[in-house]
């Protein structure tokens, strides 16, 4: 799969040393606290190539679904372009008056009794005592008349204050996320970028708040650069943060990832999958962008973040594997499809394949802006809007085009779930397009997800609604055999049985393993 991986061949005593040595490079990035079984050290080591740095490879063939890392933070802190987090267990806040603050530092906090309360991946006592020493800096942001721009400017703030206090706290933690790369000399490069960390962070709390004696301007950008490249971003039910783990940065990234992860909603854990077969010698990979996302964006966000532009093979056609996710419906012969002429190339024309039509990138680029702030602007509850979009775009986006299959996304998951809308009050032909988006979305995770990923569970266990109600009415009113009624009921239980098995692996008390145990329910009551 990645043939621009650069390595030199070595006599099997060479590579039984360097198996030994990366074996214990990763014993050394698992926290001390969280001693892995040696069947996991064993699954995986470190390579290194000039293009990608350091990334894990496969030590033998893994099955789908085996668990690869489960590991707690090394750092944690609200998301950067976030609301208003409780900052002990992530959950929304508000800034009006009434909002419970910390007694010790004013901060908003969900309540009194929030769980994460002087724990090391909340608030900590001595995070606490450092905003109140710096309460004159906080004062004015975290009061009700800050604006939106101002809060999430303090936000952006929190997680880089816990890692610099790591330096005195926890010397050894510091010491690992100071390992992590920061792209520092590409990120001085781009103006905008520095610019920004420059002003909001390195002078905010080098000159307002006075700590230019205790942090330099350097180690400052260096943690920022670290907590671009290499965050996570997690999260159940409502809470949102981001994360730093001792050995998942590693992975390295590919658009069609082969493996998956989610966390654990008390401890922050991370925990990681193979989500299809991996062959041995094959590179883990996870997807640093949202995949159901069209290749022209994908690589302009990854670029931005993370710093290069990806070259794999999804990135490489202009199909995108097959699932034409990113094609224009020809404005000009109203029958060809519009596709990059050079995907690699970001700024390469696009170009009709049945007529001479072409489109600059910039112009693409703009009718994407523009049909995505379009989708932005869609309540996702509110179904005709989502249809008048569908509607709307069909005759300039391909019916697979990344834009249209998330407002179908979004249709699977609300018809049948909001009121005027709940299945006894569908009509036949919203069953019916409920489940023609299912298999649409379906076909195309089975490309880009493939296998065990969460998206497909989800989207299965959608389905089954439908082609149930539709398989029962139509038996009803003799449209359907006996025979044909058995089939689709066959189906139905394949989907829930799917669905089930990759849903349960979801951590306990999130949304995803609920909808696994309803799931495995359906399927029980089917059975019986
Ligand atoms: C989260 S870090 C991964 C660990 C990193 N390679 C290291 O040595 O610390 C992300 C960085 O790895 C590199 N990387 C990961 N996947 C890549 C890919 N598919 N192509 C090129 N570079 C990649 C990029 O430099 C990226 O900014």
């Amino acid at each position: 799969m990645h043939a621009k991986y650069h390595r030199t061949k070595k006599t099997k005593q060479q590579r039984q040393q360097k198996q030994q040595q990366k074996e214990q490079q990763i014993a050394k990035t698992k926290p001390q606290e969280h001693v892995e079984p040696q069947e996991l050290q064993s699954a995986f080591r470190i390579e290194h190539s000039e293009l990608m740095g350091r990334y894990l490879v496969a030590n033998r063939e893994l099955v789908a679904g085996e668990l690869l890392i489960s590991e707690e933070p090394l750092a944690i802190g609200p998301c950067e372009t976030a609301d208003p987090v409780c900052l002990g267990c992530y959950q929304p806040v508000s800034l009006a008056p009434q909002q419970y603050r910390c007694a010790g530092c004013g901060w908003p906090m969900c309540s009194a009794k929030c769980g994460g309360m002087q724990r090391p991946t909340g608030h900590t006592s001595a995070e606490c005592a450092f905003y109140a020493e710096h309460r004159a800096q906080t004062a004015e942001q975290l009061n009700s008349k800050a604006s939106p721009a101002e809060v999430r400017d303090l936000y952006e703030l929190v997680l880089i204050i816990r890692i610099m206090l790591l330096q005195q706290l926890a010397p050894e933690q510091y010491k690992r996320i100071r390992q992590m790369e920061s792209h520092t000399q590409q990120r001085r490069l781009n103006a905008t970028l520095w610019q920004h960390y420059e002003k909001n962070v390195v002078q905010r709390l080098r000159a307002d708040w006075q700590l230019a004696e205790r942090w330099t301007a350097e180690e400052l950008h260096e943690i920022c650069g670290i907590l671009d490249v290499n965050c996570f971003e997690i999260g159940q039910r409502g809470a949102k943060a981001r994360t730093l783990y001792p050995s998942a940065f590693l992975l390295a990234h590919d658009c069609r990832p082969n493996t998956s992860h989610t966390d654990d909603p008390q401890s922050y854990a991370i925990l990681l999958r193979t989500s299809r077969r991996v062959r041995e010698q094959e590179p883990l990979t996870l997807s640093y962008a949202y995949t159901l996302q069209g290749s022209f964006k994908r690589r302009t966000f990854i670029q931005g973040g993370k710093l290069f532009w990806c070259q794999c093979q999804r990135c490489a056609d202009p199909t995108e594997l097959g699932t034409h996710c990113s094609d224009l419906a020809c404005g000009k012969c109203k029958l060809g499809s519009i596709r990059a002429t050079a995907p690699l190339e970001q700024l390469a024309d696009w170009a009709c394949d049945h007529c001479d039509y072409r489109l600059t990138a910039s112009q693409v680029e703009r009718l994407l802006d523009r049909i995505n702030d379009d989708l932005e602007d869609i309540d996702a509850r509110n179904v005709p809007a989502l249809e008048n979009f569908i509607i709307r775009y069909r005759d300039v986006l391909r019916s697979n085009h990344y834009l249209l299959l998330s407002a179908k996304y979004l249709l699977c998951q609300t018809y049948g779930r909001v009121e005027g809308y709940l299945l006894p009050q569908m009509s036949l032909e919203d069953i019916a397009r409920k489940e023609r988006y299912c298999r649409e979305f379906l076909a195309i995770v089975d490309v880009l997800e493939p296998e065990m990923s969460r998206l497909r569970a989800i989207i299965m266990y959608e389905l089954h609604a439908p082609i149930m109600v539709q398989a029962q009415l139509q038996m009803q009113s003799g449209q359907l055999t006996r025979q044909q009624f058995q089939r689709r009921i066959k189906e139905v239980m394949q989907l829930l049985r799917e669905s089930s098995r990759i849903l349960q692996l979801e951590p306990a008390g999130s949304a995803e393993h609920e909808m696994g145990l309803a799931a495995a329910e359906a399927l029980r009551e089917m059975d019986n």
